[in-house]
């Protein structure tokens, strides 16, 4: 199918693009790299009036180290990502996961603001601002403001963001870890997660001192399981850990069944990859 008609604005600036968001009345659409809304349109499940391009802005793509925290433009490209040496040395589970991400062609275009917009419970990056905790920074007509990862995602595909409202800049702490991993299964290499999990910890004197753990493809959101983190923390590092700890994952979830793969499955699936996670995440220490 062909999409609806719509006006098309590419604005030099934010401000601009917010104008046009403001003028169109609820019914416009930001394009950034197009991946996930073109299709919406083409099938005619979104119908905006006017299609506001923010590929025209300056400044919207960047990757920058600010020491603790690395800070991520919105119209930076999923493969910018993959590749970036600093991403890989400051955000290793990001480095990791961003080759699960879609195929070559898709990763060329698509941005992380549109990503996390567009809000897909079984994508990488959603996964990974929760992950991290990152600060998502959005601007609309009256200025700025900066938005956690368990307010943005409310729903399967669904944000917190008012219409008029754009994603400018993610903030990634950088996490304090000496061992990490990311696990996921997908029916075919670059389609989206049936179940991932990411997990990161850092080694006390005795055990463990801290740790994050976070899923996705399981709820209608991802999920960052703090029970699992304190837990994991709590436990004594023997051959067991990762079994018990795989058990205090899977009890943490209720996945839904789709087409895809039964409730069932995509919990059984989940423990393994916790299991496999840790096991990972312990072996690298160092
Ligand atoms: C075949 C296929 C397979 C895919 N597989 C995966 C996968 O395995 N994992 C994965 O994570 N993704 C996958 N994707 C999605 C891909 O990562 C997209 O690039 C991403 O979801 C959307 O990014 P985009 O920049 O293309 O956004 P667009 O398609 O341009 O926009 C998506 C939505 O976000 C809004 N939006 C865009 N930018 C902003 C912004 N800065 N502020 C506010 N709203 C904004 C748009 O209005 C729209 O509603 C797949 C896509 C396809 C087509």
């Amino acid at each position: 199918m062909k999409p609806a008609k719509f006006d098309y604005v590419s604005p030099s600036t934010v401000e601009a693009a917010v104008e046009a968001l403001v003028a169109s009345n609820g019914e416009g659409k930001v394009l950034a790299g197009g991946q996930s809304l073109l299709p919406l349109l083409n099938f005619r499940m979104a119908r905006p009036t006017i299609l506001v391009d923010l590929n025209g802005i300056e400044g919207l793509s960047y990757i920058e180290d600010r020491g603790d925290r690395i800070a991520i433009g919105a119209l930076t490209r999923h493969r910018e990502l993959e590749h970036s040496p600093l991403i890989a040395s400051k955000l290793p589970v990001m480095s990791a996961a961003m080759r699960h991400v879609a195929h070559l062609a898709i990763r060329n275009r698509g941005t992380i603001g549109g990503s996390l917009s567009h809000a897909d419970p079984a994508a990488e990056l959603p996964m990974l601002a929760t992950f991290y905790d990152a600060k998502i920074l959005v601007q609309g007509p009256s200025g700025r403001r900066t938005i956690g990862p368990e307010e943005f995602f409310v729903d399967a595909l669904t944000n917190c963001l008012e219409p008029e409202e754009i994603v400018v800049e993610v903030e990634f702490p950088v996490l304090e870890q000496d061992g990490w991993a990311f696990e996921e299964v997908a029916r075919r290499f670059g389609d989206f997660a049936l179940a991932s999990i990411a997990v990161s910890v850092l080694h006390g004197p005795s055990g463990l001192e801290a740790a994050h753990v976070a899923v996705m493809g399981v709820a209608d959101t991802p999920r960052r399981l703090k029970e699992a983190e304190q837990a994991l923390v709590a436990m004594e590092l023997d051959d067991r850990t990762p079994d018990r700890f795989s058990e205090v994952v899977v009890s943490q979830v209720s996945p839904n069944g789709d087409l895809h793969a039964s409730a069932d499955y995509r919990r059984h699936l989940l423990g393994q990859l916790a299991k496999r996670a840790l096991q990972t995440a312990l072996a690298t220490k160092g």
